[in-house]
């Protein structure tokens, strides 16, 4: 990426991993898609985008994981742009760029993370008074975890997406994030997956106020695409093994349509020990440990 002059303005966005900490499938659409019932929070790995005024719309690309993006037009960021140009009528021109760090096809909503980002740098770039529900909207169009990626925030997910409860006071998780670097395409999961009966929640009686509450919930839950990803790529297996050899680990599951996969861990020192035993175990593998967003 080039240097930027002190003078040119810069705005920047992050775009955090999403984490499904539970996944129901809860039916089918007509139209092929499914509808989920999924418990999502975010972590601290993230994209992060840079915005700046430019004579044409253009997207540079840096980070580890840049090799694997497509640059151009299948890009989401700039179809995220190119649609919020044509539905809000301005020229539409940008200089954005893209520090890739989250991996790509990977369960952790890395492509909406940065599509979201889009719309939101984008919206403040070009100064547009657009309200969020109009965002959501337009996000959606993009893809089915656009909105919750907009709304940032520990979320209830209903529909394909489009249904939002936030849930700002989930406490927050010491978790690991383990990736075996082996791209899955959403599409190709739900497309595996078959729906015998559609899965339901049990009603929550109340939200969980701690970490341990909320793990003891988890553990009456589960990811329904975690069985067709294990088809589709039987490495998740052994990710998952590794991770709940740990000890420590309270609880491990998949997230998304995976790859990537998360143990929880009681607190920051544990998670930290665990990946570093899992990173020097397996070098070959994305393993980090963070903290996922919560209120408490
Ligand atoms: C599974 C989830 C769970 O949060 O996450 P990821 O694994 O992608 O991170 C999402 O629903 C993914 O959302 P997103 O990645 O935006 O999916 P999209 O681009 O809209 O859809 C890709 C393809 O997946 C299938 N699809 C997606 C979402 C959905 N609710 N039902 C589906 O059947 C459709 O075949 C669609 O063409
Ligand atoms: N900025 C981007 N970040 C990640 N993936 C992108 C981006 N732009 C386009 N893609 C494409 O989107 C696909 C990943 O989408 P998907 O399978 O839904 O992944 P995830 O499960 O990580 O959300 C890949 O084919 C990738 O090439």
């Amino acid at each position: 990426m080039r240097p930027r002059s002190a003078a040119e303005p810069v705005l920047r966005e992050r775009a955090p991993a999403k984490l499904n900490l539970d996944l129901l499938v809860t039916g089918r659409r007509p139209d092929g898609y499914h509808e989920l019932d999924s418990l999502v929070v975010f972590a601290d790995p993230a994209d992060e985008l840079r915005f700046a005024p430019a004579p044409l719309l253009q997207l540079e690309v840096a980070g580890p994981f840049a090799a694997e993006l497509p640059t151009g037009e299948a890009n989401i960021v700039l179809r995220a742009a190119r649609l919020l140009a044509e539905r809000t009528g301005v020229e539409g021109n940008a200089r954005i760029g893209l520090v890739k760090r989250l991996p790509v096809a990977a369960g952790i909503g890395g492509g909406s993370a940065d599509a979201a980002a889009t719309l939101r740098g984008l919206r403040r770039l070009w100064n547009l008074s657009l309200d969020d529900r109009t965002l959501a909207a337009l996000g959606l169009a993009l893809g089915a975890d656009v909105p919750v990626c907009l709304a940032g925030t520990p979320s209830r997910m209903r529909g394909i997406g489009e249904r939002l409860e936030p849930l700002p006071n989930l406490p927050a998780l010491d978790l690991v994030l383990v990736n075996p670097r082996r791209p899955l395409a959403t599409a190709a999961v739900f497309g595996a997956l078959r729906l015998e009966r559609p899965s339901e929640r049990d009603e929550p009686s109340a939200l969980p106020r701690t970490p341990e509450a909320l793990v003891e919930r988890l553990a009456g839950t589960r990811n329904d695409l975690e069985a067709p990803a294990r088809t589709l790529l039987p490495a998740i297996g052994e990710v998952l093994a590794a991770l709940v050899s740990d000890p420590a680990c309270r609880l491990a599951r998949m997230s998304g349509s995976g790859p990537t996969c998360f143990g929880i861990f009681p607190d920051a020192a544990a998670a930290r020990t665990a990946a570093a035993r899992l990173a020097a175990a397996r070098p070959d593998w994305w393993v980090v440990a963070c903290r996922s967003g919560g209120g408490a």
